[in-house]
């Protein structure tokens, strides 16, 4: 063949040529990309020459492709409606640049197949040139083709937006893809395509091979748990998987997949546990789960493994334990159950803990989080659907997680936040004991136990019309409040608890008693959860024999005021030394920190150095 292009110059002039002198040059990664078309031989003057899949090709690239296509499903759904209102598509390709699926403006649809993009054609840049699906592929980074950019002339119709999906082990799984017509500016289609790139990454890292532990990080405590944290697994302190933020935060790249980073974390800044620095020195926000990580986002059955979340058990004060009986023989009655509490304390433990108890013990546990599905899949998801149900969905259609639940007990977490329009359907399928599945004509018997769980307060959203009072009434003959953290009274024996669960006593960490009274005095808002997890990256941090202080501490736990220890008898009513045992109390319950201890008391750093600091030090 004989090629029109001997560089990107020339390719450029054409281009100025054919739209004008004020084309400007396109940024560097279009013009690497031109440079590898022209080296490749392509002709940009001519259609390029790629050739759909037969049929049975078409069928084998979907059926190894399809555990990418239902992990993406979620996002693809959420971004269909951004690709209609803006007249694009949504595209999904596989790992070669195959295109798997496209979804969005039918119109756009049909011009976008006259220059083959469409399901079946392979987009890979050596194939199709310049375009955002292969470019990204090869610069393993996002990329955004506009108009002209294109390599091939035909596709100038099109404005291309990608980013390719890496696994855990930073493999290219896929790209997704979003392309509207040239003539509109599509301002946000790379940063909409991160987002949902981000959020299916992270979803990859729910499930975490066994015996690997996950690091969850970000410099601001309040984006932990979300798909903007960085994730790293651990296999002792080997690296096995991250994702792109956990990497970027402490400054490595794929590159140090396999090598040990445990206590490296941060480089070396400041020991101690929870010191944990990203690569720019900041403080970072961390959580360490067990074994295997936890998947809170969507949906998680624990056929196998009733307890899962705490393999030793809960740990339940008697109150607890009554109203864990209760409930359990509600259960075995067939009647409902609601527990209500703050985030973190325990709610769904407590749900597994009835579970294990109850007649139902070994038969699935089924865990959905109503807040966490979108509401455009709430109702296939929970009900089910039929083959062919909606664009997208599934060829052999699915069962739902009502169905799956089947003889053993259905766990809706923050049933408060169901869609009032789903409401009514779940109360149907809950009188009616059978789910009709979308798109189905033959209603299925269904039969589980329930348990709903949320943090706000039902029968006030009832009086506000926000929730219907039918399914309230049907859902909540019982109701079980958790105390949040610092209600309750047992918070010492839960500090002793969890950390006997953490890995430090096996390592022969050990927190003294001050340090033991300082976190059972922090504020917790995250309560056990919190509490739990802060003790868990306490052991891990530590050096084994080590005995954790006060100071030892996390920055971010912020203290109560601890109240001032009773002065020794001989000793009480002496001024000075009430004031050094406040000064005392101050600095553990603020872990260390003289600036906020300080602060607490009301009176100078210098001040506290001197009367307290100095002492300490033997000066
Ligand atoms: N009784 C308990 N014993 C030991 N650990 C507990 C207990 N309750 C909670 N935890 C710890 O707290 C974590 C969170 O618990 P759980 O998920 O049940 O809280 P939740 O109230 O359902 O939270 P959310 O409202 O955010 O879903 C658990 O993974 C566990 O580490």
């Amino acid at each position: 063949m004989q090629s029109r292009v001997t560089t990107p110059r020339t390719l450029l002039a054409a281009r100025r040529q054919a739209f004008g002198p004020g084309m400007a040059e396109p940024p560097p990664p279009i013009l690497r990309s031109w440079e590898r078309c022209a080296a490749l031989g392509l002709d940009f003057g001519q259609r390029p020459r790629v050739e759909p899949l037969g049929s049975a090709e078409m069928r084998a690239a979907f059926d190894r492709s399809e555990a990418l296509r239902q992990t993406c499903r979620p996002e693809i759904e959420a971004l269909h409606a951004e690709a209609q209102a803006t007249g694009s598509l949504v595209i999904l390709t596989d790992a070669d640049g195959l295109i798997l699926d496209t979804l969005g403006s039918d119109a756009f649809a049909g011009r976008a197949a006259q220059v083959a993009l469409r399901p079946g054609v392979p987009w890979s840049e050596s194939l199709t040139g310049t375009n955002a699906i292969g470019t990204a592929l090869v610069e393993r980074r996002p990329a955004e083709v506009r108009g002209a950019e294109h390599y091939f002339e035909p596709h100038r119709i099109l404005s291309c937006a990608a980013m390719p999906i890496l696994g855990a082990d930073g493999t290219v799984l896929g790209v997704l893809d979003l392309t509207g017509p040239a003539a509109i500016h599509q301002g946000h289609a790379l940063g909409l395509v991160g987002l949902a790139v981000a959020a299916i990454e992270h979803r990859l890292l729910d499930t975490v091979p066994t015996g690997c532990e996950v690091l969850r990080l970000h410099r601001d405590a309040g984006l932990l748990g979300t798909p903007r944290e960085g994730v790293l697994v651990f296999e002792g302190r080997r690296l096995v998987g991250a994702n792109r933020h956990g990497l970027a935060l402490l400054g490595l790249s794929w590159g140090d997949l396999g090598t040990e980073q445990a206590g490296g974390h941060g480089g070396d800044t400041a020991p101690g546990p929870l010191s944990l620095r990203d690569a720019t020195g900041a403080p970072l926000y961390g959580r360490l789960q067990g074994v295997p990580a936890r998947r809170r986002s969507t949906v998680e059955t624990a056929r196998q493994n009733p307890a899962a979340l705490i393999p030793e058990g809960p740990i339940l004060d008697p109150a607890t334990e009554k109203l864990l009986a209760r409930a359990v023989r509600l259960i075995d009655a067939g009647i409902p159950v609601v527990v209500e509490g703050e985030t973190g304390t325990g709610k769904e433990v407590f749900a597994r803990a009835a579970h294990a108890a109850c007649a139902r013990a070994q038969k699935p546990f089924v865990a959905v989080n109503c807040a966490a599905l979108p509401e455009t899949l709430i109702e296939a998801e929970l009900f089910g659907y039929e083959p062919g149900a909606f664009t997208g969905a599934a060829r052999h259609g699915a069962k739902g997680l009502l169905r799956q639940a089947e003889g053993g007990l259905l766990f809706l977490d923050e049933i408060g936040d169901m869609p009032l329009s789903l409401q009514s359907r779940l109360l149907r399928a809950l009188q009616e004991r059978e789910v009709l599945p979308v798109g189905g004509t033959r209603p299925i018997p269904v039969d589980f136990a329930l348990i709903c769980a949320t943090h706000r307060d039902l029968s006030r959203m009832v009086e506000e019309g926000a929730f219907r009072a039918d399914l309230f009434y049907r859902i909540a003959p019982y109701r079980v409040r958790l105390a949040p953290l610092r209600e309750r009274p047992d918070r010492l024996a839960l500090v002793r608890g969890l950390w006997a669960r953490s890995d430090g006593p096996a390592r022969g960490v050990s927190l003294s008693p001050d340090c033991e009274a300082a976190l059972a005095e922090a504020e917790w808002p995250g309560n056990l959860r919190q509490l739990a997890a802060c003790l868990k990256a306490l052991a891990a941090l530590a050096e084994a024999g080590e005995v954790l202080g006060p100071a030892d501490l996390p920055e971010g736990v912020a203290c109560r005021p601890a109240p001032a220890p009773v002065p020794r008898r001989e000793e009480a009513g002496r001024l000075d030394v009430l004031a050094q045992d406040a000064m005392r109390a101050a600095l553990a319950a603020h872990g260390g920190n003289v600036s906020r201890a300080a602060r607490s008391l009301g009176i100078s750093r210098s001040t506290l150095y001197r009367r307290c600091l100095t002492e300490r030090a033997g000066v």
